[in-house]
């Protein structure tokens, strides 16, 4: 099982440090502000959450989703920040173009983002690992225009980076050319994830400054139990960031995390189970199994 080292926890009584995710709703609780939660919490942080959609989701896929209004997507933002405060914070599901404009103005008001105090992780999530959309098609131009240049890092899986740039990532050289194209549209660092390259026996992560590259990766872990893996290590990462590591250690780090979270993920309904952050909980005697 991989090491991980953990984050610094706050003493009984004191309050922890606070992270937000802007993410849509899994029934299923494998994915979205579900996977955020289980991440944030195991981890000791805080978690605050403006809700940006309901999906009606299980372990077989997305059969539909109810956004939020706008408004509503932004007050959550402004209401968590102003009173409560976040060391950092990551988007997932943002479902449609006035949602995106919503979060980027929020956003902007309050302080996230490369130019305010607070890293921001934009995890850009198009659709379900079932190829179920979570994100109208023609919202992909409002994401790249306002939501990316405010961006600390964007996170894409390689389905995402096809959309977004039109770059196929096959091999290390055309990674290097997504994480550049990404680069282009503004973020201070692109993360080119890399577990859907199947034809490697790695799971490389690639991240880019603009400068230099830096890669993270793992032997593929062969499971089909991967739901939530892109919102765990846009979690992780934001919570390392808001405990004020720099982005490369605090992808190390994220990239640790989902790994272990991998080794233990377990089977779920009929379909695709979860990442487990729960091997974190130790509870003695073991439960039978139900
Ligand atoms: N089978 C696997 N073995 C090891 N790591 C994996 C595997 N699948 C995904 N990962 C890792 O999990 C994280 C999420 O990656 P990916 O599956 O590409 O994103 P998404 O969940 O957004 O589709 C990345 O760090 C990736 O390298
Ligand atoms: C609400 C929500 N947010 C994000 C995902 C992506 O996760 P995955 O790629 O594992 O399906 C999802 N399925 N649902």
């Amino acid at each position: 099982m991989t090491d991980v080292p953990l984050l610094p926890t706050a003493a009984p009584g004191s309050t922890p440090v606070r992270v937000l995710t802007i993410a849509g709703s899994d029934s299923g609780g494998g994915a979205g502000i579900q996977a955020d939660l289980r991440t944030f919490a195991l981890l000791g942080l805080h978690g605050c959450v403006a809700v940006t959609a309901v999906t009606v989701q299980n372990s077989l896929g997305v059969s539909g989703f109810q956004e939020i209004t706008p408004d509503v997507v932004a007050a959550q933002i402004d209401s968590v920040v102003s009173d409560i405060g976040v060391g950092a914070t990551k988007s997932g599901m943002l479902a449609s173009a006035p949602i995106i404009a919503a979060v980027a103005d929020a956003c902007a008001d309050v302080g996230i983002g490369r130019d305010g105090a607070t890293p921001f992780v934009l995890d850009p999530v198009c659709a379900s690992m079932h190829g179920d959309p979570l994100l109208a098609g023609e919202a992909l131009e409002e994401l790249r225009a306002t939501l990316f240049p405010l961006a600390t890092i964007v996170t894409p899986n390689l389905d995402e980076v096809r959309l977004i740039t039109g770059i196929e990532v096959v091999d290390e050289s055309t990674q290097r050319d997504a994480a550049r194209a990404l680069h282009d549209l503004g973020p201070q660092w692109a993360l080119v994830k890399g577990g859907h390259l199947r034809s490697s026996d790695q799971s490389p992560d690639l991240l880019f400054d603009g400068a230099e590259f830096h890669e993270f990766t793992h032997a593929r872990i062969d499971t089909g139990h991967d739901h939530g893996a892109g919102d765990t290590l846009a979690a992780a990462t934001a919570s390392a960031l808001a405990h004020g590591r720099s982005v490369p250690e605090a992808v190390a780090f994220a990239k640790r995390w989902v790994t272990r979270g991998l080794e233990a993920a377990y089977p779920l309904g009929a379909g695709h189970g979860p990442v487990n952050p729960l091997w974190r909980v130790r509870i003695t005697p073991e439960a039978p199994a139900r």
